[in-house]
């Protein structure tokens, strides 16, 4: 993380009333290198009140306390909230926005749910115009991005006028990224810093992306940031089992659901959506919801559960689809709807709509679109254990005869289009990309006795697994099997497009 600032906290007792008018503007800190531990500068009451934000953020203290550090009084620096989806980086920042004291202004544009840039600056002003209470909320919408800069300015003077801060936060900023003209967007929000310079306005920003990606490219000032990691198995469980009202039944529940479903899935929201139906299964055969069950019944309840797992375990595709944030809401619903839903048929894939795979599916997939676009007399050129790293056979430069055939066979395997190919070879293919990656070896290792073996039995049945789940999916075809072979052919369903989606990360 870049240099926080000094906590120079304003505390309960040390503040001016939430809303005088009176308040006088803050000043800014001073930078600093130094940190202060946050509880010991908290009095009673905030420290309960902080003990109450850290309980209803698990695993996630440390981003929780830096995120108070960052946040106020008033830092000088934007902030930049950064990790994977469902993180927490949106609960976490709402919750700790809400600790502060004064509460502060909150002005907040998810990206993800406003269909474009006019939407954005429609929603960040009319937002802006209601704080202010300015007679100008009937304004005509800005188009050009600097026309929003300057309505921005005016909008700001309002709410800043009455001596408050205001948190001015974009949320999910990668997805400006696919907006008409979103990477000069971007850059102008990025720059908003220096643009506007208006200490009582402080920026916040959250993104799935890195600092790097944004920072390099606007030469902007580099802001305080907050890396959220995923979770961990433990973190997430720890997570799911807030507010349960049997917790002994749902952690006998999740002790065998959550480490197989976890391999399919880490994102809490899918986590939630699909263990909520399977919970329901798994208590069907008892009779007292609030009973204890014992070692006995918890096996039963496991064998009852047991065929219905195993189909949760093949949907492993999701179609998030995001309300905006309008408010922190203290429950784990959060703000944002998560409906899972196969995908496959005739529907396609609507820009609109995010797909969640897991990279070990992700590698079949893309090893599968390889095996259906390649004849398979090139694939000892193309792959080989070392995953390309052994130079020792490579060949001399191609000849410009060799280089014309090769573009005649790529012309008659597009005009042809996709072919079919054995399980073997997609094994083959599969396990050469895989092989450069010790994450995804990492991914699809099964500690769990429940599922299977371990080491490659336990990669073998996960890419199993996978291909059936692509196969109902309908990314993939399974022909029927071949009478000279004896055995099933497989075609790839994915396009360029979608495979360059098919983005590991
Ligand atoms: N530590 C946590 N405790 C309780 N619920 C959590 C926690 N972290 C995440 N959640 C829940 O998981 C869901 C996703 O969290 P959130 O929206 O904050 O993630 P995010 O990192 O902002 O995701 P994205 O990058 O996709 O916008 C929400 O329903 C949220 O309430």
């Amino acid at each position: 993380m870049s240099q926080p600032i000094t906590p120079r906290r304003t505390t309960r007792g040390a503040a001016p009333a939430p809303d005088s008018p009176a308040s006088p503007p803050k000043s800014r800190p001073k930078s600093s290198h130094r940190r202060q531990p946050l509880a010991a500068a908290a009095e009673p009451n905030e420290s309960k009140s902080l003990d109450a934000l850290l309980d209803a953020l698990p695993g996630r203290r440390a981003q929780a306390t830096d995120l108070l550090r960052l946040l106020a009084p008033a830092p000088a620096l934007p902030l930049l909230l950064h990790g994977g989806a469902a993180t927490g980086k949106t609960r976490a920042l709402l919750l700790a926005l809400r600790h502060l004291r004064p509460s502060p202004r909150l002005v907040y544009a998810a990206l993800r749910s406003l269909p474009s840039p006019r939407a954005l600056f429609a929603s960040i002003l009319s937002q802006l115009n209601a704080l202010s209470s300015s007679s100008s909320s009937r304004q005509r919408v800005p188009d050009k991005p600097s026309d929003f800069i300057a309505a921005l300015r005016d909008a700001l003077a309002g709410a800043v006028a009455q001596g408050e801060l205001v948190y001015l936060v974009f949320d999910n900023l990668e997805v400006a990224r696919g907006w008409d003209k979103g990477g000069q967007l971007l850059s102008l929000l990025l720059r908003l810093h220096d643009l506007l310079r208006l200490p009582q306005v402080v920026l916040v920003y959250v993104s799935s992306a890195t600092p790097d990606a944004y920072y390099t490219m606007t030469g902007s000032v580099e802001p305080n940031h907050v890396y959220f990691p995923d979770y961990t198995v433990d973190e997430a469980r720890d997570i799911l089992m807030r507010g349960q009202s049997n917790p002994k039944l749902y952690s006998s529940f999740l002790g065998v659901v959550l480490k197989p479903l976890f391999r399919v899935t880490r994102r809490l929201d899918e986590l939630a959506a699909l263990l909520e139906p399977l919970f329901r299964r798994y208590c069907e055969p008892l009779g007292d919801l609030q009973a204890v069950p014992d070692e006995a019944m918890r096996r039963r309840l496991f064998e009852h559960l047991q065929p219905h797992l195993a189909v949760a375990l093949n949907e492993t595709f999701s179609v998030p689809m995001r309300a905006s944030v309008e408010k922190c809401k203290d429950d784990s619903s959060g703000g944002k709807a998560s409906v899972r839903r196969q995908f496959g048929g005739r529907d396609g894939l609507s820009s609109e709509l995010e797909f969640h795979m897991s990279v070990s599916a992700k590698y079949l997939l893309l090893s599968a679109f390889l095996a259906s676009r390649n004849p398979a007399t090139l694939d000892a050129a193309l792959f080989d254990s070392t995953g390309g790293s052994d130079t020792r056979n490579r060949k001399r430069k191609s000849s410009q005869a060799s280089i014309d055939r090769k573009d005649t066979m790529a012309e008659e395997i597009l005009m042809k289009g996709p072919g079919t190919f054995p399980l073997e070879r997609l094994l083959a293919i599969f396990q050469c990309i895989t092989s450069v990656s010790e994450d995804v070896l990492d991914e699809v290792e099964c500690p769990d006795s429940m599922m299977a073996g371990s080491g490659t039995n336990a990669l073998m049945s996960d890419v199993l697994l996978q291909l059936s789940t692509l196969c109902n999916s309908n990314f993939l075809s399974k022909s029927r099997s071949c009478p000279l072979e004896g055995s099933a052919r497989y075609r790839s369903n994915i396009d360029e497009d979608l495979a360059l989606k098919v983005n590991i990360s």
